[in-house]
C-alpha cells in the first residue's frame, strides 16, 4: 500500500460544491486530489473522469491542448448529474513532468508532433501509470466507473489493473486552431476516438 488518505474538505466551484479528498503517494511523495459529488457508494456505476495534470491547460489557459476544456466539462457534467468523481493525478505531460513538457513544446514549435517530441527527448509517447487508482477507489468505496474519456488506451490500462470501467463516455471538447494538429496526432498515432467536433 503506497497511497495514504490525508484529509477532505469542501471545494466550491462555478459548477457546484465538490468534496475534495487529498491522498499522498508515499512511494514518491506525490500529492493527488480527488473531487467528488454525491454519494459514490452502491452498485450504480459512478460518472468519472481520470484526469492527468496539465498545469498549462488546466491553470494557465493554454490552447495547445484540450485539457482545460475537458476538466471544466467534466466538472459541469458531474454537477448536472449530482453524482460523480474526478481523479486529478499528478502525472504532468503524460508522465514526463512539466519541464520536460516545455522541452517537448519547444520541439513542437519547431515542427515535431506530440509523439515525435516525446521520443526525441528519450521518452515513450505516454509514460503514465494508473496503478495508484486501485487504492483510491477502494478508499472511496467505488466499484464501477462510467468513464469520460476519448482514450481507449486509458480504458484498457484501467481494465488491465482490475478497475471496472463499465462504460466509456465520449468527452470531446476544446478543439481550436492551436490544438488541431495535436488532436489529429492523438487520433492518428495514439488511437484517440475523436470525431473532429467543434465546440
Ligand atoms: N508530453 C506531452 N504531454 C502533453 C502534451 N499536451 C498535453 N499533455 C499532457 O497530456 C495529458 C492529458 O491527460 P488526459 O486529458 O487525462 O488524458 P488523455 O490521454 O488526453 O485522454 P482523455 O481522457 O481523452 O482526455 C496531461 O498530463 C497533459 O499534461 C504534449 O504535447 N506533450
Amino acid at each position: 500500500m503506497t497511497i495514504r488518505y490525508i484529509e477532505s474538505s469542501k471545494l466550491p466551484t462555478p459548477w457546484g460544491i465538490f468534496s475534495m479528498h487529498g491522498f499522498e503517494d508515499t512511494a514518491n511523495d506525490k500529492e493527488h486530489v480527488v473531487l467528488s459529488m454525491g454519494n459514490l457508494e452502491g452498485e450504480e456505476p459512478v460518472l468519472s473522469r481520470i484526469h492527468s495534470e496539465c498545469l498549462t491547460g488546466d491553470a494557465l489557459f493554454s490552447l495547445r491542448c484540450d485539457c482545460g476544456a475537458q476538466l471544466q466539462a467534466a466538472m459541469h457534467r458531474i454537477a448536472q448529474e449530482g453524482r460523480g468523481v474526478i481523479f486529478y493525478l499528478r502525472q504532468e505531460g503524460r508522465g514526463i513532468g512539466l519541464l520536460n513538457k516545455i522541452k517537448a513544446y519547444n520541439l513542437q514549435d519547431k515542427g515535431a508532433d506530440t509523439v515525435e517530441a516525446n521520443e526525441a527527448l528519450g521518452f515513450g509517447a505516454d509514460m503514465r501509470d494508473y496503478s495508484i487508482l486501485r487504492e483510491m477507489l477502494e478508499h472511496l468505496n467505488i466499484h464501477a466507473l462510467k468513464l469520460m474519456t476519448n482514450n481507449p488506451r486509458k480504458v484498457k490500462a484501467l481494465n488491465d489493473l482490475g478497475v471496472n470501467v463499465v462504460e466509456r463516455i465520449a468527452h470531446e471538447t476544446g478543439r481550436n486552431p492551436h490544438n488541431a494538429k495535436y488532436l489529429e496526432t492523438k487520433k492518428g498515432k495514439l488511437g484517440h476516438l475523436l470525431e473532429g467536433k467543434e465546440d
